[in-house]
Formats: structure tokens, sequence, C-alpha cells
């Protein structure tokens, strides 16, 4: 038979086992529908019942309702093919790899999950070391359909003769496909020094690094799902966080998780990490650099401490016709002494009312000592402890702190002075305190790490039976609620720490977000994603310090390094090599990109008035040479001028993004606006260049009214 006709007839078997696997999939979705139909009729049949049996049918119903509930989320999952792999071994049946085991009506496998053991070998196995398996194939499918199929042989001499072998190069043919809006998994083709990471063991800190586009964060995502589907028991009640440097960036990868049928995994960007903050706004990076400190700790310890702006400043209080009193020092001291204690200020309140009241007995026992009427010092106390007037003064005097609102005291020049004084330089004070001045929720990325940091300064405030009634109505509301997400989230609000933590692009993250993360994570394991090569971060010492305190004493520490650039061309890969050679990476940091396109980059130099028909001209070509995304990529200052510029071309595949937001991203093609605004804009100016200039995969246009960044 030709190779056209041995290709079809081979798509035609697996085409009839793959309508075979739907077939069955089909079945299980409406067992999955009547299960939980039933359990809506236990639910409604509990409320004629006395409370015992009320009690255990309403267990069953949630056990019932929330299994099928899973069941149908991961059976509906989007994805590109639910089978994408077969292993045909020398003796043994086949055996189909895909998102999702698979069982027929009795129990035989149809699909094996691709994170099961058994499945193991289809991403491990090699010539060297073939673990029986004769051939691999990798059947590709839009849908239910399948579209090809792509055999390795990794056992030449057991070929049996009525084995046809077709096509080669899964891989390279994955690489390049165009690239859309979203990032895809790579279940299909994930290769061998990938899959060892992603196997690697749940416990203590998982480190991976590589250079830019070795799949660091592709193999991030694929380890969450394979420890979920593992470890379900260990992991899956505090759950898994991922955390990326941006909204852009979780967006981008939003994708990757359900399609493999993974839904219970949070994603956060670092502006998003505290409950109820969207931060996108970034600092200019001398004051991101102030703000990601440790020193801000000290900083932030004493504003919290300090005088609040309004408080009042002298009690005077009239008991039993005398006039008691205390002055602005003796508050400032009766306030030193409380915060002495240590107790965080939130749960300080009772101590403060007692530390006033010891203060104001002393005052009568003085009066008293100079002609004044003896009173009882215990009557005192409790007189004035009871007294309305008294309460008031307390709540002006040390009302309950939040966050936002501590933060933005420090916008005051004096205030933030005091509190930063021996710590900040006044070079530094000044800047900081105009960026705190803002209004609302208008806060940085790096903002969001100090109003962590404070609201653990400030502890929570006293209202521990209010929030214990609101976790029971929120767990109560989403027992009964029909829509799978909220079961999903079945978690308490406001709960800080889960199980296991991944954190991409970790290079960048600042001491103090660092220390955000940590609380989260003081029982979890970690997988750590980053590329010192790629750090934004000015201050790598400090950084690499916090970090290792937010992993706490977890002792198992492994380290694996990715070498293979899947995403550049090596045409792009290396103008952006030269770019970074010499000032900051050595040769052996960076990764070897073996995909060519025989497209070199392309430079343009343009007088700093030509710019914008430069730019619009250039994202015309790209967008009518390349099927997939644009990306046009300029410092962050420039991004809405830039985008005024292209208003015109406003097609789905173009996307304007500023430098620190293209960290993680993917193009089919990039232009780069001025590349040496990138550079001067940062403190690390060259290596985020260097990230701007591996995003793309297949063409790169470089727009420059200078020579500078060469
Ligand atoms: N085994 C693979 N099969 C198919 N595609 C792959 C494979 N490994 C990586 N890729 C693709 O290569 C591209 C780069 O991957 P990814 O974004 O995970 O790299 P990265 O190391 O995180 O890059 P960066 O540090 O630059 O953000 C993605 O499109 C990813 O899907």
């Amino acid at each position: 038979m030709s190779e056209p006709r041995v290709r079809r007839a081979e798509i035609a078997i697996e085409q009839s086992h793959v309508d075979r696997v739907y077939r069955r999939l089909g079945e299980l979705r409406s067992q999955a529908e009547d299960m939980r139909t039933k359990g809506y009729e236990i639910g409604h049949g509990a409320q004629r019942e006395a409370v015992f049996e009320q009690a255990s049918m309403l267990f069953e119903r949630d056990m019932m309702v929330n299994h099928a509930n899973q069941t149908l989320q991961s059976l509906d999952a989007e994805y590109e093919g639910l089978v994408f792999g077969r292993l045909d071994h020398t003796s043994t049946e086949p055996v189909y790899v895909g998102r999702l085991g698979i069982r027929d009506a009795d129990f035989e496998n149809l699909v094996t999950d691709w994170r099961a053991p058994a499945a193991a070998a289809f991403y491990q196995a090699t010539a060297e070391a073939p673990m029986d398996v004769v051939r691999r194939r990798v059947i590709r499918c839009s849908g239910q359909q399948v579209l090809d199929v792509d055999d390795d042989v990794l056992m030449p001499e057991s070929v049996p003769d009525d084995m046809p072998v077709v096509g080669e190069g899964a891989l390279m043919a994955a690489l390049g496909r165009a690239r859309g809006e979203k990032m895809r998994d790579i279940v299909a083709t994930i290769q061998k020094e990938q899959d060892e990471v992603i196997r690697a063991p749940w416990r203590g800190v998982t480190e991976i690094t590589g250079g830019p586009g070795t799949g660091k964060t592709a193999v991030a995502l694929h380890r969450a799902a394979y420890l979920l589907y593992r470890y379900r028991r260990q992991l899956g009640g505090a759950g898994v966080l991922v955390v990326g440097p941006s909204g852009v960036f979780t967006s981008y990868i939003s994708r990757v998780l359900p399609s493999m049928g993974e839904t219970n995994v949070e994603l956060r960007a670092l502006g998003e990490v505290l409950d109820g903050m969207e931060a996108t706004r970034h600092d200019p990076a001398p004051l991101a650099a102030v703000k990601g400190s440790l020193r801000m700790r000290k900083v932030l310890l004493k504003a919290v401490r300090a005088t609040p702006p309004d408080a009042p400043t002298e009690l005077r209080i009239v008991y039993k016709g005398e006039v008691l009193k205390l002055g602005a020092k003796e508050l400032d001291k009766a306030r030193k002494k409380v915060h002495s204690a240590g107790g965080p200020p939130n749960r300080s309140r009772v101590r403060a009312a007692e530390t006033l009241l010891g203060m104001l007995a002393d005052k009568a026992e003085e009066n008293a000592a100079s002609g004044g009427p003896q009173l009882e010092r215990a009557d005192v106390i409790h007189d004035l402890g009871e007294r309305i007037d008294f309460h008031r003064f307390l709540v002006a005097w040390w009302p309950v702190l939040y966050p936002a609102q501590v933060l933005r005291w420090l916008g005051d020049d004096d205030r933030l002075a005091r509190a930063a004084k021996n710590v900040l330089t006044a070079d530094e004070i000044a800047p900081l305190a105009e960026s705190l001045r803002g209004e609302g929720d208008d806060w940085t990325v790096a903002d969001v790490a100090l109003l962590d940091e404070i609201r653990v300064l400030i502890g929570p405030p006293k209202r521990r039976k209010q929030r214990a009634q609101e976790i029971e109505l929120d767990a109560e509301q989403t027992r009964d609620s029909d829509d799978p997400a909220r079961l999903r989230t079945a978690r308490p609000a406001h709960y800080d720490e889960y199980s296991h933590i991944v954190v991409d692009e970790s290079q960048d993250l600042s001491p103090m977000q660092w220390r955000m993360l940590g609380r989260r994570g003081a029982h979890a394991s970690w997988t750590i994603v980053g590329d010192p090569v790629q750090s934004s971060w000015p201050d790598p010492v400090e950084a690499e310090q916090a970090r290792t305190q937010a992993f706490g004493a977890k002792t198992k520490h492994r380290r694996y390094t990715l070498r293979t650039n899947y995403r550049n061309s090596a045409e792009i890969f290396d103008l952006a090599a030269r770019v970074v050679a010499g000032r900051g990476a050595d040769d052996g940091d960076l990764p070897n990109a073996v995909r060519t396109t025989g497209l070199e980059p392309e430079i343009r130099t343009v007088d700093a008035h030509d710019r914008e028909s430069a730019v619009h001209s250039s994202v015309k070509e790209l967008l009518d040479s390349v099927d997939g995304t644009v990306g046009v990529i300029c410092a962050m200052e420039r991004v809405p001028e830039v985008e005024r510029w292209l208003a015109g071309q406003s097609e789905d595949r173009l996307k304007v993004v500023g430098s620190l937001d293209s960290k993680g991203l993917e193009y089919d093609a990039v232009a780069l606006v001025e590349p040496t605004e990138l550079i001067t804009e940062s403190l690390t100016g060259r290596r985020v260049l260097y990230v701007a200039l591996t995003r793309a995969t297949q063409q790169l246009t470089i727009i420059a009214s200078d020579d500078d960044w060469r």
C-alpha cells in the first residue's frame, strides 16, 4: 500500500476506537445525570423525615450530587481530543492513552489516564530503554474526529509484519502549529525530560529552571494536574494554588488545566493573591524595588503601632464629681505599653481598655493623695469600664484597623518619615509617600504584598461568632447549589492555606511577595518555576533569603533544568541570546532552540517621527504572514500610545502588551517597539529585553530609532 493509503487505513482504525470511547462517554454522562437527579430526590425526601434520618439522607445527597457533578465536569471539559496516544507492546494488548481514564461496561480499559502509571511509558520509553513498547503512536483529533496519526518505533526488531508505521515528528508538527489566544496543553507530546519533572514526588520543594520557551510553565501546569490525580487525598482538601506574574498571564494559561479535566486549581496573579484584590498597575522600577524590599516590614510594623491620624489626644472623664484626665503624653505612654505586649492591634483592644482604666484609677489615687475623695480602685475600674463615654473614647483612640486604611495613612510624608526613620532614605520616602496617596482600590501589584503584610500585623478584628456563622452560611449555600463551580469552591472564605503552591516566573518575586506566598504555604509543598536570566528583581540575595524562609523547614529540595527551547525558532533565539550574552548569562544557562524557519528577525531602524507608521505597516505585514497571534511589545509607559496607533486594526489576533506584562506569554509573531526603552525603564533592563525578544514562535520585527540596545 502507498503511504497515504496506509495512513488513511490507520486513521480509520483509530477512528473506530475513538467512536467507541465517545459512545461510552455518552453512557457515563447519562449515568452521572441520573445519579444527580436521584441525589436531589433523596434531598427532597429528607424534609419529611425525622432529624436523624434527615441528616444521613442529606449527607448521602451531598455525596451523590458532588460525585455526579465532578464526573460531569471532567466528562464535559473542553479539549482537542480525548484520546491522543496508543502504545503497542510486544505481547500485551495495545493501551490507549487519553485525558481521562474510561472503562467499558465490563470494566475493560478503553482509555488509560495519562497520569496513571500504566501510561508512563508513553512519555518515558526511548529506543535505548523501550519499556516493552514496540510502537508509540500520537493520535491527533479535533473533537471526535481523528485527523492524523504519527508513529515512533522503539523496538524495530520486534515490529510484526502487519504493524504499519506512519508519519514522523509529532512534536515538530505541534511546535509548528499556529498559536491561539490561550496556551494549549501538551499531553500528547510531553518529552522525557519534562515527564520526569511532572512525575517528581509531591513533597518538599521542586524547582524547575530553564531558559525561555523550555516548557517550564507547561510542565508546572501538567505537574499540578498529575499531583491532583495521584495524591488527591493529600492535596485536594486545602487545594492547589498557581501564582503567575500578571492577569494577562493567568488568562493565557487558564485553559490548560480544564482541558485535562482538572478544575480544582486556583489561578491567581500576584496582584490578586490577597482576597478581593485585582491590582494590575506597576510602580516605576525604583519604587517597586523599595516596596518589595524586606525593609518595608520594619516600616509597616511601626506604622501599625503609630497613633491613628484622628485619635483624640486627651481623655477626660468625670467620675463621682472628680475629673480624671489623661493628656497626650500619657496616652502615648499607654499606647506604647499596650504594643509592648506584642499582640496585633485588632486583638489588643481589651488590653488597651484595661491599660487606660488602670491609668484612670492611678489618677483617682493621686487625687485622693492630694485631698480628693477616697475611691475604691476596683470600683473605679469596674464603673468606668461600663461607661458609654469611656467606650466611645476607646473606639476613637484604638479603632479597628484595616490594611488599606493603614497603608493610605503612609501617604502622609511626615507619618511615613516617622515610620521609616533609619530604614529608608529621604529619596526613597518622598516617591513612596506620593504613590500611597491615591484613592479607593487603585493599588499597584507591589502594594498587594504590603497590604497582606499589614493584614497579618494588625490581626483580624474580633468577630469570631459572626465569622463562624458566615462560613457556616457560605458552606450551606454551597452545598445547596446546583452550580458545579460553587461546589468546587467549597473552601471557607478567606482560608489562606493551600496544600501545594506553584509559583511561575518566580525569579521576579520580591522578598515581600515571597512572604505573602509563604503565609499561604506554611504546610504546603511547592513547585517553583523560574529562569534567573529573565529576572527583573535587583537584589537576588535578599529575594533568595525571603524565598528560603517561605519554604520553611522543607528538607526535600529537588531541582530540574530544562534545556530545549520549544518556542522560538533558532533564528529568533540567536538574536535574543546575543543581547544577554556576557551580561548576566553564561552560555551554559541558555537553552537550545531546535526548530529553524529560515526567517531571520527583521530590524527596522526608523526616525522617531516615522515610528508610528513603521509600527503600523510592520504589524499589518505580520498579521498577513502568520495564521495565529501577533503581539506588539513596548515599554510599559508607551502602551496606551501604541494601542491608539493600532486602534484601526482591531483583529482578535492582535495584542499590545507592556514589557513587564509580556512575561510568560507567546505569540506567533512579535513587533518589538523601541527596545532601548525596555532597557531604560527597568533596573535590570537587558533581561527585560531578553524576555520580550523570546516571545515569538515564528517571526520577529524590531522597530527602533536607535541602536543602543544592540
Ligand atoms: N513537549 C512539548 N510539546 C509541545 N509543545 C511544547 C512542549 N514543551 C513546550 N511546548 C510549547 O513551547 C512553548 C513554550 O512553553 P512554556 O511557555 O511552558 O515555556 P517557559 O519555559 O515557561 O517559557 P518562558 O520562561 O519564556 O515563559 C509553549 O507553546 C508550549 O506549549
